[in-house]
């Protein structure tokens, strides 16, 4: 199968730390792919070079066969690579879907006008509602984004991130700082979108992790050690000896 997303001997250093040294990867269409690794490995590093943001000291980042190393974080994400932002990116103060509107108009061309009424632009407002449902925040549209749990509030940036229509979603850690039920939800929106796009997930969360991936990457000092189903990678010995511990069943 040709990968959706290939990356080449990608190197970075800080001075004279290498933090990726002589990475691979391959991502295929519609798979979940997990990143996992110790502290450190460089996975957000590598987050930051696939969506644009950092550029790699060398190596080659290819989307859909493409080289696009050289482009930035805007011409990536207009091809299709989009990562999904901190709380942060949120307007506090809009509703739940003036935000997600926001973001497909952004995405569409299509103008803000704060005085017209958003049902007025009738294909925003209809993609925006079908994101809406999609991210199962439909019943609290109206409501003021800061309003909603800590939880819910990083379900409309994986929503926003959704409007943009992307082939690939980065996501780092979407489910930090959350408690078990909200993971859940988390883990379910997610499994919702397999086979529809690529998603490259850094996560620690490892329950989450296995639940979700079809392909687990394992970083290691900037290279990717084990690449496989989370079945291969959990058995892999020298994945077990470098990081899930010699003792560990799990998960
Ligand atoms: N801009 C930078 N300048 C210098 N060093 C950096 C910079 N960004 C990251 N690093 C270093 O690169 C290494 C990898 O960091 P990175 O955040 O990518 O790791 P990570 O695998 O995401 O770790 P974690 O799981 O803790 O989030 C770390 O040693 C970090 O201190």
């Amino acid at each position: 199968m040709k990968p959706l997303l290939e990356v080449r001997e990608l190197r970075t250093h800080f001075g004279g730390l290498r933090v990726t040294d002589g990475l691979n990867l391959q991502v295929h269409p519609g798979e979940i792919h997990a990143l996992i690794g110790p502290n450190g490995a460089g996975k957000t590093t590598l987050i930051h070079q696939l969506a644009g943001t950092l550029a790699p000291t060398s190596g080659q980042i290819l989307f859909d066969g493409h080289d696009v190393t050289a482009l930035s974080d805007h011409a990536r994400a207009a091809r299709g690579i989009t990562r999904s932002y901190q709380i942060t990116s949120i307007f506090k103060r809009l509703s739940v879907r003036e935000n997600i509107a926001l973001a497909v108009q952004a995405r569409s061309g299509h103008s803000y006008s704060f005085w017209k009424p958003l049902r007025d632009d009738h294909t925003v407002f209809d993609e925006a509602h079908a994101i809406l449902q999609q991210i199962g925040l439909g019943a609290v549209a109206e409501r003021r984004a800061d309003s909603l749990a800590y939880g819910d509030q990083r379900v409309i940036e994986v929503g926003i991130a959704l409007a943009n229509a992307p082939r690939l979603l980065l996501l780092d850690e979407p489910m930090a700082g959350m408690g078990p039920q909200e993971s859940q939800r988390m883990v379910s929106l997610i499994q919702s979108l397999r086979g529809r796009l690529g998603i490259v997930l850094v996560e620690h969360d490892m329950e989450a992790v296995f639940q979700l991936a079809d392909r687990i990457s394992v970083l290691l000092c900037g290279r990717v050690l084990a690449s496989g189903t989370p079945d291969a990678v959990r058995h892999d010995p020298q994945v077990i000896e470098a990081y899930l511990g010699a003792d560990s069943e799990s998960p």
